[in-house]
């Protein structure tokens, strides 16, 4: 920890101030003074009410453990447990209808339906790679995964495979781009005349026969002699697809159309990411976060690197310019639009202490900060921009309830005041991932009504939150059944269903959560449109191949047509399934079972702790005990620490058996690290910082506040940092 300086009545980490001071503010028009005082107004007079609202949550705990403990086993009764949870206050009254009133929100929230990124701010280099995201070659995420169900090669080019990827692609076209009367696999030239797409279809003759789109509004726009010969842009369901037609190239010449690739308009949206999937316990780590942030929002963020023996220099990708269809000139952004997930309401960081020595709420720093950050983006007069509407996108995850989304939208009031933002500049995504909230989605989205931009379902969190919240209930249903569960069900359906209701089309997303699987792309082609099947505006992937395939699934799905039919249908499920408790009953589980369970627990808790420990990396892909990689982050890992600490408190397991599985699980999760040289083992000692945070998280799991990982996490990085 550097040395403090005192600002406002708060005592600074140095190199936060710094940062502020010297990168932030200038070009912003905002004072020094008057962004510590809006901070210190915003850390003294709000944050004993950010502790209030965390008192609450702990004394509805204490009433929801105290009711289940005074069952005594009897027969679960929904009619009475609904009937306390609205004596106890954590169900809220539900108001009457109403339509939200944000104002105007960019095209890639209002309108179009896409894929949604997230990546880590802490990481330049991918952050750099999702804000470029936005465009992603199709023919290189089919080649280079298992999207077409065999792993891809290492080696030299296979021109089997490549005439493979080449026929899915033209298949993909005849389906969501059709030519009148044809199949783009026999397309033998490409090209556009009078604003027309011209495709030449080899015929029994000498001459080619002509032939157009089935659909000629399809054509977006064109451009000659750039990139290639023609680049033609075709919109479908208003995301873009771009045909690169150069025989100049290997893949080109061999193709009859020319066709060299074809690109896709694939992560609309990104969130830069301040929460689950970072590590940032004190001032060094969150002005890295916020630095990366300051430069994707001035659009001079750049990161050089080593990839396989070259150096590369990665900067943001600027927009490109093509003949619209109407013959006028058509801007195509180049970069995704932005969005920044703040933390929560729940953390402290040593970055800046109070004038009573506590540390402040990382919620209400992240508030200003990222906001003032935005400004730059806000206030520049040329250049690549991320907002057409004058909007900063801030993503508020883990609240619970209406109150907390009130307060939320209070802090985001006083942020704009204090930085001279005109009111509702920010909006604000609801993470709908705690219980609390998804039972009073409808308030919840009513105390966010002026500025909410996106609800989306955070299911990972989510189910972390269902197996703390019942703790008491009994012991769980392993946590690969919890998708089977009728809770889940519900939970999906009324996200959708309340959201459409409050009127979200139009002004706001309804998003999807995660594609844990970064390397089952096969699988994420087959089951993710499930997501804008279900009405989803956006759906959220890990890296931006995964978006690249998944915008496939917005070309076939029309979201726009499927909201209409599902508002038209009417609500689906019922609050009485949301709360709907996993709890195992009278399910017995073999001894198998229960060992895969816990086993396959404890690797993922010890592979992602390991290195967000030892190494600061908030997001790890870790082996499962079927050897198939996984995207662990603080939410995953959330669940994998309820699900054990709920079996060892009613005796499903003891802690000899885990105990023993985590040293059998150190020794596994250490061969799989071997090739780090970064990495330290942790047998056969079973004595360092990082297997102790892993321990911690199962057997003082059941005590974290809403089982939420961030505090032992914290702690636990913060001794290894101070070990060196
Ligand atoms: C519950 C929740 O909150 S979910 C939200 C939080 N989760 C996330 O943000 C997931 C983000 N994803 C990731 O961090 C990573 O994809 C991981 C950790 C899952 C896997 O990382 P790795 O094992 O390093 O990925 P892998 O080796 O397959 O690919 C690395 C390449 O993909 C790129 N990449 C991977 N993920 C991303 C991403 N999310 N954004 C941008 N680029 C990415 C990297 O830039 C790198 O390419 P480069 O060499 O050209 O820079
Ligand atoms: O933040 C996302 C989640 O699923 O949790
Ligand atoms: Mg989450």
């Amino acid at each position: 920890m550097g040395q403090r300086v005192e600002r406002a009545g708060l005592r600074v980490d140095e190199a936060l101030a710094r940062f502020v001071e010297e990168k932030a503010l200038p070009g912003t028009g905002v004072a020094a003074d008057g962004f510590w005082d809006g901070l210190s107004g915003l850390i003294h007079e709000l944050g004993p009410r950010n502790r209030a609202l965390l008192a609450r949550r702990e004394q509805l705990q204490s009433q929801l453990d105290d009711w289940h403990i005074a069952q005594g086993g009897a027969e679960h009764d929904p009619e009475d447990y609904e009937t306390f949870l609205r004596e106890i206050g954590y169900l809220v009254p539900e108001g009457p209808d109403f339509s939200i009133e944000t104002p105007p929100t960019d095209p890639e929230i209002a309108h179009v339906a896409g894929p949604q990124l997230v990546v880590p701010v802490t990481n330049a280099r991918f952050a750099l790679n999702a804000a470029n995201a936005r465009w992603g070659s199709l023919y290189d995420a089919l080649y280079g995964t298992d999207a077409m169900g065999d792993a891809a090669p290492k080696g030299p080019y296979d021109p089997a495979r490549g005439a493979r990827v080449v026929a899915w692609a033209k298949d993909h076209l005849d389906r969501v781009a059709p030519l009148a009367g044809s199949s783009w696999r026999d397309v033998r030239g490409l090209s556009v005349r009078d604003g027309t797409l011209v495709a030449e279809i080899a015929g029994d003759g000498a001459d080619p026969r002509l032939v157009g789109l089935a659909d000629p509004g399809q054509l977006a726009g064109w451009k000659q002699g750039d990139l290639a010969e023609w680049q033609i842009l075709l919109r479908v369901h208003g995301l873009l697809i771009e045909l690169l037609v150069d025989r100049s190239t290997p893949i080109g010449s061999a193709d009859p159309a020319g066709l060299s690739d074809v690109w896709l308009e694939a992560a609309l949206s990104t969130i830069m990411d301040c929460e689950d999937s970072v590590a940032c316990v004190d001032a060094e780590d969150k002005v890295l976060a916020y630095g990366n942030w300051l430069g994707l929002m001035k659009g001079d963020l750049e990161e050089t690197f080593d990839k396989g023996g070259r150096t590369v220099t990665r900067r943001m990708n600027p927009d490109s310019d093509y003949t619209g269809a109407d013959g006028r000139p058509l801007r195509v952004k180049g970069r995704s639009l932005l969005l920044v997930r703040n933390v929560g309401h729940l953390m402290t960081n040593p970055a800046i202490l109070d004038r009573d020595g506590h540390e402040a709420g990382e919620g209400l720093m992240d508030a200003m900060v990222t906001v003032l950050c935005a400004m730059h983006d806000l206030r520049a007069e040329n250049g690549p921009r991320n907002t057409v509407t004058q909007s900063v996108y801030v993503v508020k995850p883990k609240m619970h309830g209406p109150e907390e989304v009130a307060f939320a939208c209070e802090i985001f009031d006083r942020v704009e005041a204090a930085l001279g933002l005109p009111r509702l500049t920010v909006k604000i995504g609801i993470m709908d991932e705690e219980r609390r909230t998804s039972a009073n989605l409808k308030e919840c989205i009513r105390a966010a009504r002026e500025r909410v931009a996106f609800i989306n379902t955070g299911f990972l969190d989510r189910t972390g939150d269902e197996i703390h919240t019942a703790m008491e209930a009994g012991p769980m249903v392993p946590k690969g059944d919890m998708k089977q569960q009728p809770w889940i069900r519900s939970y999906e359906e009324r996200n959708v269903d309340i959201g459409l209701a409050c009127g979200l089309r139009g002004r706001a997303q309804i998003g999807k959560g995660m594609w844990a699987m970064p390397d089952l792309m096969a699988a994420m082609l087959r089951d993710k449109v499930v997501h804008p099947k279900a009405g989803a505006n956006c759906a959220w992937v890990p890296s931006p191949t995964a978006a690249v395939l998944h915008a496939t699934h917005y070309h076939v799905v029309d979201v726009a047509a499927r909201q209409e039919e599902i508002a038209a249908g009417g609500p689906r499920g019922t609050l009485r399934e949301l709360l709907t408790i996993p709890v195992l009953g009278g399910r017995n589980l073999s001894e198998d079972e229960v060992t895969a369970e816990v086993d396959n627990n404890v690797q993922g808790i010890l592979g992602y702790v390991v290195r967000w420990i030892d190494q600061g990396i908030g997001c790890s892909k870790v082996p499962d005990i079927h050897d198939v990689g996984l995207m662990e982050d603080r939410a995953t890992c959330r669940i994998s620490s309820q699900a054990l600490s709920n079996w060892l408190h009613h005796g499903v397991v003891d802690e000899p058996r885990v105990m023993a599985a985590l040293r059998r699980m150190a020794a596994v999760v250490d061969r799989q690290n071997a090739g780090d040289p970064l990495y330290r083992p942790m047998a056969p000692g079973f004595d360092s910082v990082a297997f102790q945070a892993a321990c911690d998280l199962i057997f003082k799991g059941r005590i974290q506040p809403s089982g939420y990982t961030e505090p032992v996490l914290h702690r636990r990085r913060a001794e290894r940092k101070a070990a060196g």
